[in-house]
């Protein structure tokens, strides 16, 4: 698991998410890079093969954590940046990872966090706009509806906006799903995959269950309390946390699993294929500009957005709940950015 090997990479941890394939040169910088989520999410980068420089910056602390992670005996750099650094910090990044701000407390939405996460998304992405205009931008801090949406509007203003490089990460629902339904049906979730659509948070948070073998049975109360438990899992950790923050564990682990699908796709391996919150045609005409749904990814980002295909009665009247909702969260973010 710790070996830097490319047989290695696909053995232990890495074989349940984490691939590899040939090496080029990477380099990812993580904004937020000392909170929760920044830490174990760096962590498993350093172990990814793919990864061949880290750039831990945030507001405080990185410096700390990355002298800690550059101990860790694979080959890629590790540096970290203070709070005054972002440039050098940017300078050179492939992809930039971002679960800087604040995270929930028990009572709390993800929208309640709009106030404060929106400016500091926004002056980040003024930062990554200056310093690494092509890189490709992976967003977690919440709420993910509106701070995608936000990123994208700093980037027009900026001139640099590119909608195959801004990717929402909603893996963390796609884990969630694999593995309730694997533990409701006893299997090993490896073997699990659940298409998740949407957004990220609450009601647009959709699973197609019917799309998987062994969801598609899945039926009445227990359909009904598998779904509310993967839209409302992150409400789970919020209340196990007692007010001491969100998920940040498994966070890094779905983040970290992204970043190497995300290399992958870059390093020219084709058919890689990631549920992500992107800029979509698959609701414009409902007036959803962003919508998350399988995506093939590719050395220049999205390649190909999927449709959502075939879903049942529950799943239709599920995405008619979300887009409401979704909308407004896209608006929210966008007229932030235009005021
Ligand atoms: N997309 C998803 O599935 C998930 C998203 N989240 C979101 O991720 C975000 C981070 O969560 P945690 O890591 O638990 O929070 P945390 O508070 O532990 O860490 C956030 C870090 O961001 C840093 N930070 C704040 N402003 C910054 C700035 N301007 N530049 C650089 N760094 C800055 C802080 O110093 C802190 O170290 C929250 O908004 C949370 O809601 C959390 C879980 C899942
Ligand atoms: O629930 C939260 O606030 C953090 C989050 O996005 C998740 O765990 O899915």
């Amino acid at each position: 698991m710790f070996s830097r090997s490319v047989s290695a990479a696909r053995s232990g941890l890495l074989s349940r998410g984490f691939a590899s394939s040939a090496r080029a040169n990477r380099k990812v910088a993580v904004l937020g890079a000392a909170g929760g989520i920044g830490q174990p999410m760096s962590l498993l980068l350093k172990q990814d093969p793919l990864v061949t420089g880290l750039s831990l910056y945030d507001i405080r602390g990185a410096p700390g954590v990355a002298a800690d992670i550059s101990h860790v005996n694979t080959h890629s750099d590790v540096k970290g940046y203070e709070a005054a650094d972002a440039a050098s910090a940017l300078k050179g990044a492939e992809l930039v990872i971002i679960p800087a701000g604040v995270p929930r407390k028990p009572g709390m939405t993800r929208d309640d966090l709009f106030n404060t996460n929106a400016s500091i998304v926004r002056d980040l992405a003024v930062a990554c706009a200056e310093h690494c205009p092509k890189a490709m931008i992976c967003i977690i801090s919440n709420p993910v509806n509106s701070t995608v949406p936000i990123w994208a509007e700093v980037y027009k203003q900026k001139g640099v906006f590119d909608e195959k490089r801004l990717f929402g990460v909603t893996t963390l629902d796609v884990v969630r799903a694999s593995r309730f339904l694997g533990e409701i049906k006893n299997t090993d979730p490896k073997d699990v995959k659940v298409t998740v659509v949407g957004g990220h948070s609450g009601v647009t948070i959709v699973p197609l269950l019917s799309q998987t073998a062994q969801g598609k049975d899945v039926k009445g109360q227990q359909y009904k309390d598998l779904v509310k438990r993967i839209q409302f899992g992150g409400d789970e950790v919020v209340q196990a946390k007692a007010g001491t923050g969100s998920a940040t564990l498994s966070m890094g682990y779905a983040g970290a699993r992204f970043a190497n699908s995300l290399i992958r796709a870059m390093n020219g391996e084709s058919g890689v294929v990631e549920p992500t919150f992107v800029k979509s045609p698959l609701y414009k005409d409902q007036g959803v500009e962003y919508f998350a749904s399988n995506v093939e990814l590719g050395p220049e980002g999205v390649t190909k957005i999927h449709p959502v295909g075939s879903v049942s009665a529950e799943e239709e009247e599920l995405i008619k709940a979300c887009l409401p909702e979704l909308k407004k969260n896209i608006e929210k973010g966008k007229a932030f950015v235009k005021a």
